[in-house]
Parts: structure tokens; C-alpha cells; sequence
């Protein structure tokens, strides 16, 4: 199956990444978000990168010009008929990604796949929202996209093997080295990275360091590229909740209980970065 049409929905920071990855590969692209102003957003995101790439020779003006002529808005599901291939990056929220995906299911031609961005929630559960369980699967993209290299590619059970082809060399043709996981809440990155966060919250909850110490000690004493503080801002701590409730819930294990710090910054509209306030403050 060729892919020509790729679609995303969700214009947040993820999905105006993939959508310049998917773009810089030469596809056509349909970025879909719920309102004008958030695929404008997206757009003027992938714009200033792309600026920053021709100031540093790493593209040309033409090139910037062709790769954001490829890219469509769309704020109306419908436009994701002339898809072959759909990314679902919504919010990390399993009833807004169960109607996405019962609504695509009805909208695209049966050919076409339907992956999920998700961070955590099981590929089966979301394939069951759809005649089309083979079709389904995960393709989960690493924050910053246009920086980071993995993909992990997840099956739900039902996925056929020429869903995962597809999907293995999208990854590849984007730049990008998959690794495959099995369908299990958080996948490989998020079963490991996030409970690593949520401890580092446990952390300045229970007054071992400052949020400062605690990502310096991280930073310097293990060579990670960012304190897991600052990377909790980076990714929404609201998606870290959600993330922890999907573990928690998912394996009913007390080890993945979502530290009350992290709930409490989430319930204050503290979301990290976006919202200009996490663990640090943004301007
Ligand atoms: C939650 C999930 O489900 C899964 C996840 O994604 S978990 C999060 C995974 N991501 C990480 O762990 C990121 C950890 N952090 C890092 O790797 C690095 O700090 C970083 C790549 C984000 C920034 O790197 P840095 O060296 O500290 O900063 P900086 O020099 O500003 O940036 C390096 C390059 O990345 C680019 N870059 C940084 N942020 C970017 C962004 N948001 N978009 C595009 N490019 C970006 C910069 O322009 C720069 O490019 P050049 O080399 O061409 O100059
Ligand atoms: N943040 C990260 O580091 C990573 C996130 N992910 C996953 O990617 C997905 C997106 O995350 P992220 O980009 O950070 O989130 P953002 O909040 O930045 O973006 C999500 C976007 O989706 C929009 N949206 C909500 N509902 C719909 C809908 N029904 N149709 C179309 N668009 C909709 C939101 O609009 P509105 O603002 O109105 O809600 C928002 O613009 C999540 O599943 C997350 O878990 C995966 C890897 C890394």
C-alpha cells in the first residue's frame, strides 16, 4: 500500500511535529484540530521552525516553501476522506480518542490505516472503536518530533502485518528509527520514563530537593539531557497525569499511584510549558 495523503488530528505540539516530519518527507498532509485559531497555532509552530532550518543552511527558502505547500488545514473531520493514512494526536484523553476514532471509522475508506499518537492507552481498546481492529495501530512520536529520533510502533492484537509494514517504514521514510512494543498501558517509553518522573515529583513532595537540585542531580549526575522536572514541563503535566492514571489503572498496581503533587498542579492549571507554569514558570 502506498501512502500519499497522510492526516493528523490534533495541531498541539505533537501533532504539528508529525505533521512537518510527515510534510518534509515529500506526503501531502491534512493537520485536523477542532478550532481555526489551534491548526493556525500549529502551523505558525512548524513555520518558525522551518525559518530557523533555512537561517542555519540546513534547508532552503524553496524547500520551506514546497513542504508548506503541502500542508492543508482542516478544522471539519470530513476533510480526512482523501487520507491513506491517519495520526490520531489528541488529547491524551480515552473518550475524546474513542469519538475520534468511531467518527473517522465512518469518514475514511476502508483501506485507510488509523493510528493513535497515544502515550499510553492500549492499542486494542482503541481499535475496538472500529469495524476495522486490523487497521489500527500505534505510532507514537517522541517530543520534540522533528528532533527525536524513535517511533515505537505498537500492534493491538487484531493488527494485520501489513498495518505494521506501513507504519515500520512511514517511521523510517519520516527519519525516524522504530521500535517495536507489545499492547500494554505506557508501551515501553512511558511504562519506564513516567513512573521516573512521578518519583522526581515524589521527590519535592516529600522535600528531598528543589525542583532545581533535583533536575541538576539528574542532569549532571546521569548525563540526561533534560531534569525530569523540566521534561514533566516539557511533555504537559496534565498528559504526565494521565499518563500515570492509564499505568495505575491499567496494571491495578500501587506502584504507578500518581503522586498528589502532580494531581494538585494539574487541578491549578499548572500544565508546564503551555500554560506558562509547571514546576518552573515560562514567560
Ligand atoms: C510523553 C511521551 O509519550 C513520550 C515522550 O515524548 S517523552 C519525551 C522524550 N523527549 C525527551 O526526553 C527530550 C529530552 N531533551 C532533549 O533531548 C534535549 O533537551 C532537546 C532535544 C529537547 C533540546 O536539546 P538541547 O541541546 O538541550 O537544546 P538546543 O540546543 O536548543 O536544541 C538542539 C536542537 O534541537 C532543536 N530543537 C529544540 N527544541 C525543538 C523543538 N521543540 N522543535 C524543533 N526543534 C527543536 C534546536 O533547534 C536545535 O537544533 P540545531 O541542532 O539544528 O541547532
Ligand atoms: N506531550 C508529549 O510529550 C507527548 C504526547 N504524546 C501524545 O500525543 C497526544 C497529543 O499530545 P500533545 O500534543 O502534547 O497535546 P496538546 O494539548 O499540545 O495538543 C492536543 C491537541 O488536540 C486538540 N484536540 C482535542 N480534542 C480534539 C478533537 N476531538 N479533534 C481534534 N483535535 C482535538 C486539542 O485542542 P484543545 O486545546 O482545545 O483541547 C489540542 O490542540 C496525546 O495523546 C499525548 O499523550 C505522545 C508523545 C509525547
Amino acid at each position: 500500500m502506498e501512502v500519499k495523503t497522510f492526516g493528523v488530528i490534533g495541531a498541539g505540539q505533537m501533532g504539528n511535529g508529525i505533521a512537518q516530519v510527515a510534510a518534509m518527507s515529500g506526503l501531502q498532509v491534512i493537520m485536523n484540530d477542532i478550532k481555526e485559531e489551534f491548526v493556525q497555532r500549529g502551523l505558525n509552530n512548524i513555520t518558525g521552525i522551518l525559518s530557523k532550518n533555512v537561517e542555519k543552511g540546513k534547508m532552503t527558502a524553496e524547500e520551506k516553501s514546497a513542504v508548506l505547500g503541502r500542508i492543508k488545514t482542516s478544522v471539519n473531520l470530513q476533510d480526512l476522506e482523501a487520507a491513506d493514512y491517519v495520526v490520531e494526536a489528541a488529547t491524551e484523553n480515552q473518550p475524546i480518542k474513542f469519538k475520534i476514532f468511531q467518527d473517522l471509522d465512518k469518514i475514511c475508506s476502508p483501506e485507510t490505516i488509523l493510528a493513535s499518537n497515544t502515550s499510553s492507552i492500549p492499542i486494542g481498546r482503541i481499535a475496538a472503536q472500529t469495524k476495522r481492529p486490523e487497521k489500527v495501530i500505534g505510532m507514537h512520536f517522541m517530543n520534540p518530533v522533528p528532533v527525536m529520533k524513535l517511533v515505537e510502533v505498537i500492534r493491538g492484537l487484531a493488527t494485520s502485518d501489513e498495518t505494521f509494514k506501513v507504519t515500520w517504514d512511514l517511521s523510517i521514510k519520516f527519519g525516524k528509527t522504530p521500535a517495536e512494543s507489545s499492547d500494554f498501558p505506557g508501551f515501553i517509553a512511558n511504562r519506564i520514563l513516567m513512573p521516573m518522573i512521578n518519583e522526581a515529583v515524589y521527590a519535592l513532595y516529600h522535600g528531598v530537593g528543589t525542583p532545581e537540585a533535583i533536575d541538576t542531580v539528574m542532569k549532571l549526575g546521569m548525563n540526561h539531557p533534560m531534569g525530569p522536572l523540566t521534561l514533566a514541563d516539557l511533555i504537559g503535566l496534565d498528559t504526565c497525569l494521565a499518563i500515570m492514571e492509564t499505568l495505575y489503572e491499567g496494571f491495578c498496581d500501587s506502584k504507578y499511584r500518581p503522586c498528589p503533587l502532580l494531581r494538585k498542579y494539574v487541578e491549578a492549571g499548572w500544565l508546564g510549558r503551555k500554560s506558562g507554569r509547571g514546576f518552573y514558570e515560562y514567560k
